[in-house]
This record gives structure tokens, C-alpha cells and sequence, in this order.
């Protein structure tokens, strides 16, 4: 009982503090979590950029070869008008011929706007928009770039405001020589800027997504945001196209735009054979659009198992708590019956006004006693000490003067007592026993002898006793159990008879039991 008290009291203590080892596990429990969520997030944001940039890369790539191909098929088709000009000269016949031809590539082919040729002076023998005679294109920088004299090369010229059409074109020109190299004129072709725009704003970049056809030197040829001052705007200066003139014809870049303050992931790739190239971009904002969904969702999912885990903690500590002050009750109760146990043994066994052994206890261990040195064969002493006259006493001096009385002749046969074993008792009323193991008969009546003489010794004052003083007279007897006499209750009535027989030879004296 005492034990396993004990250990429940010592287990909030035990094992190294367990309050202080659930706060540490509860502590690392959500710095795991939070530490791996912000590994997690941050790991699926470069994903996520990574899936972009690459899918910015990839758009560049594919718009860049609608582009070349749009240009190869201008190319293809100055060249054929070129020849035909060349083989059927610029008779009338051959004109109308070369108008008719030129007219019918522009109805099959979609991607082309126009087709021109002028002479040597800027005006214009064929137009597939308009009348020939109207224009003159003398004053266009393609024109004066082939008067130079270009080779067989495509020009592609800066966007300009159609002159038939009042639209916004791509222009792309060769130059018209004859065979010593004289400057003929010049064959144009003509792409819509629109159209680009068209295909370039059908992609799902979202509202700040951009895509760019432009020129190596920076000229912007298309731009899916587009207005009159784009045609204008030179981007040289990007770090895309200083990439591309340093010999980097594709990649990617993220960049916040000196215009709009948007960051965006741009993707750009440029045409191996025309001078041209093509830079895609969407808002990294939009790119991360559904990241910043997964990492709210993760953060919400870390922040309420952290919370879990510290209401959880919290719960056992509460518990702890609860069990450790359980323990501590626990522990006090136990004390406190322990100490009642103490008392009521006490009680049990002790005489209440004496502080002697009571009866119980006496015949509790005089059976004992007796049975042990009946077996033992050694011999056992006891006594009857009883007050003379007490009655007369308390007459005289009232009862609380004869239980002080009764109190005082115990301490002085107590004091006598030295041999481990002996046993003063209370027998009851003004009469006492006193046990004495393994003493024969002379010892226990020299004992009780020292008990009479002591009594006396105390000078208690008895104006109704024949001695003045409180005296008292002691029955003794002795032998060995089984031999001398056969119970414990014999042995007690030879000690009463021989008190008696002390009582009758006029008290005060003590009388050894005949056996
Ligand atoms: N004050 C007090 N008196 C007690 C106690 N126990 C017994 N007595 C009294 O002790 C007295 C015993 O009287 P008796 O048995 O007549 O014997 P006695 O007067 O001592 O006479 P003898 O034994 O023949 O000398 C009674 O008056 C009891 O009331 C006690 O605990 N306190």
C-alpha cells in the first residue's frame, strides 16, 4: 500500500520530467512540421516557376516558327516574282501577267497582306491593294536600303502605315536587280500586324501577358499589346536581345518591366535564319497563380495539425497536472492514514491515562511470551502490582488526584523496566501486570521488590492507608509454562493469589506465588 503510493507520487518527477520531455516533443513535433511545410512550399514554387519558364520557352519556340515560316513564304514568293520580272521583262504583257500572278498568291496565301513591285524611281508596276500609279515608295527605308544595293537577302523593314491599305504592316523586301547588278527596283511584300495580334492575344497569358515579334537590332515588328507608339519603340537595350547578340538565341529570364512594374517570366527564341525573334512573357504572379492556392492550402493544413499538436500537448499537460495533484493527495492521504494507523495502533495497544500497554496488548504477547517459552523451556515471571487502599485514596483526594496517582506509580515502574522483553501493563483498574521473560523466580521478585520500593519512594501523600503514602502490594510468579503451570490463565491466578495473600499480610510488601 505504502509502496505503490509512493511510486504513483513520484511519477510527474520521474523519468527525467516528463512536463519538460512533452513541451521539447510538442516544440520539435511542430518545427518539423512548420520547417518541412516551408521546404515543401518553396520547393513547389520552383516547380512551378520551372513549369512556366519552360512553358514560356516552349510558346517562343513555336511562335517563332509560325514567324519564319510566314517570312519564308514572302521570300519564296519575292523570289518568283523577281524571276518572272527578270525572264519576262517590263514589257506590258509581262506586268499585267506578273499582277494577275501576284494577286492569286495573295487570294491562296493568308499569311501574306500585299505584294508590290516598283521601279528604280519608288513607283509602283504592281500592287495587289490599290492602284499602281497612286504610290511611290522612294521615300521607304526598305527602298533606299535595297538602292543600295542588298544582294538576293530579305529585308524585313520596320512596321509601317500601309500606304494602300492605311494598316499597320510587316513589310519584307528584296531588292530588284538586273544582271551587271543595276538597282531595278524593289519587290515587297506586305504581312498584317494585326493578324500577329490576333494570334498572339488568343494565347492564355492572362491580361499582362506579352508576346513580341521583333528584330534582331530591337525594331518590335509585332506585339500583342500593341498601338501606333509600339512600332516606334526599340528594345535593344533588353538583357533578351543583349543575350541573343551575344550568341544565346533561346532561353529565359525574369524580369519587372521599367514601364508597368510587373515581373514577368519571359521565354525567347530567336530565328537561325532571319534576323528576327520571338519573346513570350506572363506575370509571375499569374505563373504562381495556383502555387499561391497549394502553399495557402499547405500552410493551412501545417498551421492547424500545429494546432492540433498543442491543444493535444496542452491536454496531456492538463492531465499531467491533474494526475501529478492526484498523486500529491494521494501521497497526503496516505500519510495522514499511516498516521491514523499509528494512532490507532497506539490506541489499540496503549492504556489511555498511563501510557502503559492495555490489556489487550498484555494478553496478546503474555500468550506469546508463554508459548515461546514453553517451547523454549525457559522461564517466564509475572506480576500483580496493585495500589493499596486506592479506593480510600480517591475518597479522600477525589478521583483526578487518583488517576494522577495511578499515572505516577506507572512512570516509576516504567523507569524500571531495562531488559528487552519486559512489559509493564495496565491489568485494569488500579491494578498492573508486569511480563518478564526468561526471569526465574529470585531476579522477578527482586524486581518487584525495586517496583514496592520505588512506589514508596515517590512519597504520595495517603492520610488513609496504614503507611501516610501511596504504597502497593505485588503478587509474583514464576516458572516454567508447561512444567509450572499448564495456561497463561493458571499462571495469572497464581500471581492474583499470591497478590491477595500480599494484601492479606498488610500490603506494601510482595508475596512470591507457591507452586
Ligand atoms: N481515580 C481512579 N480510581 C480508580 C481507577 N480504577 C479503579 N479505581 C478505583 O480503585 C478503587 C479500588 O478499590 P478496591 O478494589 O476496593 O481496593 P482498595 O481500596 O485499593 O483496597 P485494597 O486493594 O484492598 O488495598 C475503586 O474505588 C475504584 O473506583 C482509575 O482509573 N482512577
Amino acid at each position: 500500500m505504502h509502496d505503490s503510493g509512493r511510486r504513483q507520487f513520484d511519477l510527474p518527477s520521474g523519468a527525467g520530467n516528463p512536463r519538460g520531455l512533452l513541451i521539447a516533443a510538442v516544440i520539435f513535433v511542430c518545427s518539423v512540421l512548420l520547417l518541412s511545410t516551408a521546404l515543401h512550399v518553396r520547393w513547389d514554387k520552383a516547380q512551378a516557376m520551372a513549369k512556366s519558364t519552360e512553358a514560356m520557352q516552349t510558346l517562343a519556340a513555336a511562335l517563332n516558327s509560325q514567324a519564319e515560316s510566314t517570312f519564308r513564304v514572302a521570300d519564296t514568293v519575292l523570289t518568283a516574282l523577281i524571276s518572272m520580272h527578270h525572264s519576262g521583262g517590263h514589257g506590258e504583257a509581262n506586268i499585267r501577267e506578273l499582277n494577275q500572278v501576284a494577286r492569286a498568291q495573295i487570294s491562296e496565301l493568308g499569311e501574306l497582306d500585299g505584294l508590290y513591285m516598283s521601279d528604280a524611281s519608288g513607283q509602283y508596276f504592281l500592287a495587289t491593294n490599290g492602284e499602281t500609279q497612286s504610290y511611290n515608295n522612294a521615300d521607304r527605308v526598305y527602298f533606299q536600303h535595297h538602292q543600295q544595293g542588298s544582294g538576293n537577302e530579305l529585308y524585313i523593314g520596320q512596321p509601317v502605315k500601309g500606304k494602300t491599305t492605311g494598316q499597320w504592316v510587316i513589310t519584307l523586301s528584296k531588292g530588284i536587280y538586273d544582271d551587271d547588278g543595276t538597282f531595278l527596283g524593289v519587290a515587297l511584300a506586305t504581312l498584317s500586324v494585326e493578324r500577329f495580334r490576333t494570334l498572339y492575344r488568343s494565347l492564355p497569358l492572362g491580361e499582362q501577358g506579352i508576346v513580341v515579334l521583333a528584330k534582331r537590332d530591337g525594331t518590335i515588328l509585332a506585339r500583342s499589346e500593341s498601338d501606333a507608339q509600339t512600332y516606334l519603340t526599340n528594345i535593344s537595350q533588353s538583357p533578351m536581345l543583349k543575350a541573343i547578340n551575344q550568341g544565346i538565341d533561346k532561353g529565359s529570364v525574369t524580369l519587372t518591366a521599367i514601364v508597368d512594374g510587373v515581373r514577368r517570366i519571359y521565354g525567347f527564341d530567336a530565328s537561325p535564319k532571319y534576323p528576327v525573334l520571338v519573346a513570350v512573357a506572363m506575370p509571375e504572379e499569374a505563373a504562381l497563380a495556383a502555387w499561391k492556392q497549394r502553399a495557402w492550402a499547405m500552410w493551412g493544413f501545417a498551421l492547424a495539425a500545429v494546432l492540433g499538436v498543442g491543444i493535444m500537448g496542452l491536454l496531456v499537460l492538463r492531465a499531467l497536472g491533474r494526475q501529478s495533484a492526484m498523486a500529491v493527495e494521494l501521497h497526503a492521504a496516505h500519510q495522514s492514514l499511516a498516521t491514523a494507523n499509528s494512532t490507532l495502533k497506539t490506541l489499540a495497544t496503549e492504556d489511555g491515562l498511563t501510557g502503559l500497554a492495555n490489556r489487550r496488548h498484555l494478553d496478546g504477547y503474555l500468550a506469546s511470551v508463554f508459548q515461546r517459552a514453553r517451547s523454549d523451556g525457559t522461564p517466564l515471571a509475572f506480576a500483580l502490582v496493585d495500589v493499596d487502599f486506592f479506593k480510600g485514596y480517591n475518597d479522600a483526594y477525589g478521583h483526578q488526584r487518583g488517576d494522577q496517582a495511578l499515572i505516577e506509580v506507572s512512570r516509576a515502574m516504567r523507569a524500571l523496566m531495562r531488559r528487552e522483553g519486559d512489559l509493564v501493563a495496565r491489568y485494569g483498574g488500579e491494578e498492573m501486570a508486569i511480563v518478564m521473560p526468561q526471569l526465574e523466580a529470585q531476579p522477578a521478585v527482586a524486581m518487584a521488590e525495586q517496583v514496592r520500593a520505588a512506589v514508596q519512594r515517590l512519597g504520595i501523600e495517603h492520610r488513609q492507608s496504614a503507611y501516610d503514602q501511596v504504597t502497593v502490594s505485588i503478587g509474583v510468579v514464576a516458572g516454567i509454562p508447561g512444567d509450572d503451570f499448564a495456561t497463561v490463565d493458571e499462571m495469572v491466578a497464581a500471581a492474583d493469589r499470591a497478590l491477595y495473600a500480599a494484601k492479606g499480610q498488610g500490603r506494601n510488601r510482595v508475596v512470591l506465588a507457591a507452586l
